[in-house]
């Protein structure tokens, strides 16, 4: 497992060894040790998986409110997304910055998002199926969203026009948000 660092504090890049043979390839997703030797010491609790039909289709930006903010560990199982991170931590030198990857299958590479970090991802294929652990259980009541094409954030998505949830379409701004966990603002 090769790790890199991403210019947003705590934020991993984790490529793994893949093991190809003419049957096809394998490698190992999660070696708690390796992790653990690696810096990503969360105890996690919980794998979700979802798929998303078209090229495309943007899911978040997405967070949990303490005490269920996650720890998560981000993968592509299926097709090509690019995955975006945003520092949304008051404290953290890296405040109000984001940073961007390509996740594909055929490399397995997994991004690390630490707690109090929104995150989403546009999918890059027709069919993605994205897999993630998380530390803490998903809580409803907690759960956040800032929207997508935020001016002030400005992430360079790779489609202007995507598919969203009802849900996402109506997230608030970063301003708006940053109320709630204390995030102070030009
Ligand atoms: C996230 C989640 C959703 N759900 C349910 C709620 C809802 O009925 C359905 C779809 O939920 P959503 O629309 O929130 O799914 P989605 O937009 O894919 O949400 C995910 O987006 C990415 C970017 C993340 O980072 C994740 O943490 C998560 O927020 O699944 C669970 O049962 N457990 C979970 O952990």
């Amino acid at each position: 497992m090769k790790k890199t660092t991403l210019p947003l504090c705590d934020v991993l890049l984790l490529t793994p060894k893949v093991h190809r043979d003419e049957r096809g390839a394998f490698v190992e997703t999660y070696h708690r040790e390796q992790f653990v030797s690696l810096g990503v010491t969360a105890h996690f609790i919980q794998d979700n998986q979802s798929c998303s039909k078209i090229a495309g289709t943007l899911r978040g930006l997405h967070y949990q409110l303490p005490p269920y903010s996650q720890t998560k560990v981000v993968r592509c199982v299926y097709g090509e997304v690019y995955d975006v991170v945003v520092d949304i931590r008051p404290s953290s030198p890296t405040y109000g910055n984001w940073v961007g990857v390509n996740l594909c299958a055929k490399v397995g590479q997994q991004i690390v998002v630490p707690k109090g970090c929104a995150h989403g991802f546009c999918t890059l294929t027709d069919g993605a199926i994205v897999a993630y652990k998380v530390d803490q259980p998903y809580a409803p009541a907690y759960e956040r969203g800032i929207r997508w094409n935020d001016t002030s954030l400005a992430i360079d998505w790779p489609d202007h026009t995507p598919t969203l949830s009802e849900k996402d379409r109506a997230l608030p701004s970063f301003i708006e948000a940053a109320k709630e966990f204390g995030g102070e603002h030009e």
